[in-house]
């Protein structure tokens, strides 16, 4: 898995609790909501999360990750899901300051969402293992304490539609993977802290957050 992930914002009908938009504060947009994240955003358990210079209030966002499996452009809904080759679970890290400063200024979220480390990933689970990708209960616990509680049958954009949609204007790749939105409950992370995550019984995978040293 080494390519880009396109990320996207979720909104949970009908349960304002579960309610990621409302959390923030955001119009609830009536078609996906797109960012890339370069393939160095990308890690695997036994890697940290760094803080991003300049950020001083990193969230955690998790959300099921849809693993492309075959080139595509212009997909159709009903033909999508043949492009799944499997789901992972990820982390969504987002630079919240950076990020609500650059919509303050109408600028791209590419640093908040786009920084070194910022998608941890689980395992690839393809798609033969999973039965309904629509009903997964995913979770995010930070040291312990639980942070994030939801299920994918509350997305408001289903997979097809966010395939079909997304393929409209990328040519999707294989190892690209869709974020497909998080659950209400995100929230700061600290240096030293652990990030915990699951999806149902299917994935479970932990994460060190660490501050950002200087490369040479
Ligand atoms: O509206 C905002 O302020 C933030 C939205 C997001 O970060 C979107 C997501 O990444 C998501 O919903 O998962
Ligand atoms: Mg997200």
């Amino acid at each position: 898995m080494s390519s880009k992930e396109y990320g996207q914002i979720s909104y949970m009908p009908g349960n304002e609790k579960r309610h990621h938009a409302a959390e923030m504060k955001s119009v609830v947009p009536d078609k996906p909501l797109l960012f890339l994240k370069p393939p160095t955003a990308f890690i695997t358990e036994g890697n940290p999360i760094k803080v991003p210079r300049g950020c001083h209030e990193l969230h955690h966002e998790v959300e099921l990750g849809v693993i492309i499996g075959r080139k595509g452009k212009d997909i159709s809904e009903i033909g999508a899901m043949d492009y799944v080759g499997g789901y992972t679970l990820c982390l969504d890290m987002t630079a919240r300051d950076l990020q609500e400063e650059a919509k303050k200024n109408g600028l791209p979220w590419t640093v908040a969402k786009g920084f070194d480390t910022s998608c941890p990933v689980g395992s690839f689970l393809p798609k033969e293992q999973v039965a309904d990708p629509h009903n997964l209960p995913l979770w995010c616990n930070v040291n312990g304490q639980m942070r994030q509680e939801g299920s994918t049958a509350d997305m408001v954009f289903r997979i097809p539609t966010l395939i079909s949609y997304i393929s409209s204007y990328f040519t999707l790749e294989p190892g690209d993977v869709i974020l497909t939105g998080t659950p209400a409950g995100v929230g700061p992370v600290q240096p030293g802290d652990i990030v915990e995550a699951g999806l149902g019984s299917l994935i479970r995978m932990s994460f060190k957050v660490q501050v950002e040293e200087k490369s040479m």
